[in-house]
């Protein structure tokens, strides 16, 4: 039994949207919830990785596929746990990779969840639509970067998910900023005034804004617990936005 259903989505890829997901996944464990994380970006798998357990691999018994579990509990999913080296490519077409997600979501023994966390391909394509119409998702987070939020590229996702019936739970803005080392000023690139107006003229919440961070960028090198405190406790924040949202 899987309670809440969190789909993570970005309008296109390299925006965060990984990072963002492991860090969610991380921040309810922390909570004391039981989390899982499926990896649907199934031609880019970056969460073993991100959650340091890319020496290990999934199994499966006639009940199905068994997830593999962080040594803080959080239960994984993905193609590259299955794969015998990380670096093989999976040159599938559509239809094959949106089988394995499906997959994913039927065969894997998820048991009991408080949250289930799927990193969704990046975009609007094939297999996003087929993670929106076959899993009952609970609601989206959309990750983007500043400049994307005012283009076209998140309205795509959006309309996608309003045409789905699928309701967004808000915005999580990722490379918002540059944190000054000398005098902690907030250096942002792209004036913000616009995101204000995209999010207010589409009524979607703003989960929380990240900086561009070294710590951020090296997770999967040197795990989470480097990053500091004041970037840890925008992602606490982040998680703690999605449940007040989604109850
Ligand atoms: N706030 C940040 N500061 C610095 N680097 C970041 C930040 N967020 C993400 N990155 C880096 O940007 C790259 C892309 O991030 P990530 O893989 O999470 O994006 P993605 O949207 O899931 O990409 P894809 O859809 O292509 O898999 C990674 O190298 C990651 O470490």
């Amino acid at each position: 039994m899987i309670d809440c259903i969190i789909g993570v989505m970005s309008g296109k890829g390299g925006v965060g949207k990984s990072t963002v997901s492991a860090m969610i996944a991380e921040e309810l464990n922390k909570k004391g919830f039981k989390v899982g994380i499926m990896d649907a970006d199934i031609t880019g798998p970056s969460i073993p990785r991100l959650l340091n357990i890319s020496h290990k691999k999934a199994t499966a018994n006639e009940l199905g596929i068994i997830p593999v579990t962080t040594s803080n509990g959080i239960k994984v999913m993905s193609l590259n746990l299955l794969m015998e080296h990380e670096d093989q490519p999976v040159i599938w077409r559509g239809p094959l990779i949106a089988g394995v997600v499906e997959q994913f979501w039927a065969d894997v023994q998820w048991g009991d969840l408080d949250y289930l966390i799927i990193d969704m391909p990046p975009g609007t394509g094939d297999v996003a639509l087929t993670v929106m119409q076959s899993i009952p998702i609970s609601g989206l987070v959309m990750v983007s970067v500043p400049q994307d939020l005012v283009s076209m590229i998140v309205s795509k996702s959006i309309n996608m998910a309003k045409k789905l019936n699928i309701p967004i739970l808000g915005v999580v803005e990722n490379m918002s900023y540059v944190k000054c080392p000398d005098c902690g000023n907030k250096i942002r690139i792209f004036e913000s005034e616009s995101t204000i107006e995209f999010l207010k003229d589409n009524n979607l919440k703003l989960l929380g804004e990240l900086p561009m961070s070294k710590d951020i960028a090296n997770i999967s090198i040197e795990g989470n617990d480097m990053i500091e405190e004041e970037i840890k406790s925008i992602f606490e924040q982040i998680a703690t936005n999605i449940i007040e949202v989604l109850s």
